[in-house]
């Protein structure tokens, strides 16, 4: 029996704008889904989700991962067991996660002898065909740790600040965000293109600030960020009266993280306002998280 996790993520800056090759910087966090796999005579998957066999309604990810595994080992029963501290379906990466660490207990539990920059690839190719369009973002994240930079594959400095994650308990798919940002492109080009374009700017040069750890520089950014994902459609309601609750007890930044809609805010704090920060979001009636950066990827549990 192989267990491994992956570990979820927050967007600094750049979700959507990188599905379309803009930059983006992006912070894996020390919150962790757990894959258990093993060997037995039928392929059964449980989850939170349900038990099922290959189901691509219920299990989309981890029913494609024993696919694409089949093509590096032979098998045919498997039990696999998820068992995740992530949101589904709330910004903070979960498919992605999830799709990693099942990706590595297999790759364990057959010796397929994969390597990192393997699992990240095989990792892209499951989101891009259950999400429809995908940057590489989420699972190269998942599964090398850190703070990177995405197209460009760049470690950058770690954060090491808290970070407050606030959850609308709205679950938000992020096949259909994807999709509504491509449809409002395709409708008006030349004024969500421009858009996307300066989060990918933003990005570059937000860089440079995090790796001198200028987080009130970065901040500022974050909150620019905020506002253009706003402006594409990706925002609402409960996640804008998440942001200004955090702004306004203290947060250096704060910005919807993920494809939006629903699902999850982030903010940054200092030592000393993240409970402060926490708290105001909890009284809007809301969810909160405080996490660190983790610079630990995808790892084998046992
Ligand atoms: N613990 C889990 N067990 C099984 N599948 C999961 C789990 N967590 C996430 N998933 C899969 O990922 C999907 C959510 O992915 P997505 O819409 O990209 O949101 P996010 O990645 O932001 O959580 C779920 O509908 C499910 O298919
Ligand atoms: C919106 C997007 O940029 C990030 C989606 O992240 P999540 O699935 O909401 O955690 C999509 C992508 O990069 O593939
Ligand atoms: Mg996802």
């Amino acid at each position: 029996m192989i267990t491994c996790s992956a570990p979820g993520k927050i967007y600094l800056f750049g979700e959507h704008a990188v599905v379309y090759g803009h930059s983006a910087i992006c912070c894996a966090i020390d919150i962790r889904t757990r894959v258990q796999v093993e060997k037995c005579d039928s392929i059964v998957i449980e989850s939170v989700l349900g038990r099922t066999g290959i189901d691509h309604d219920i299990h989309p990810y981890v029913s494609r991962v024993i696919e694409k595994m089949q093509e590096h080992a032979e098998f045919k029963g498997l039990r696999v067991r998820v068992d995740s501290k992530l949101p589904v379906g709330s910004g903070l990466g979960s498919s992605a996660a999830v799709t990693v660490a099942g990706i590595q207990a297999l790759n364990h539990l057959f010796g397929c002898g994969l390597q990192l920059e393997d699992i990240a690839r095989i990792g892209h190719s499951i989101e891009k065909e259950v999400q429809g369009n995908a940057s590489p973002t989420d699972t190269y994240v998942s599964t090398m740790g850190g703070v990177v930079m995405i197209p460009q594959r760049r470690k950058l400095q770690a954060l090491d600040c808290p970070i407050v994650i606030g959850n609308t308990g709205r679950f938000s798919s992020t096949r259909e965000l994807v999709a509504n940002v491509a449809k409002l492109k395709g409708e008006f080009p030349e004024i969500i293109d421009p858009i996307l374009e300066d989060i990918g700017s933003m990005s570059a040069i937000a860089e440079e600030y995090v790796n001198r750890k200028d987080y009130l520089t970065i901040g500022r950014l974050m909150n620019v960020n905020h506002g253009l994902l706003d402006a594409i459609g990706v925002g609402g309601p409960e996640l804008s009266a998440l942001v200004y609750a955090a702004r306004n007890s203290g947060a250096t930044a704060a910005k919807i993280t993920g494809a939006g809609g629903g699902g999850c805010m982030v903010a940054l704090a200092d030592e000393n306002s993240a409970q402060r920060i926490a708290k105001a979001i909890r009284d809007t009636g809301a969810e909160a998280l405080i996490t660190r950066n983790t610079g630990e990827g995808v790892r084998l549990e046992s």
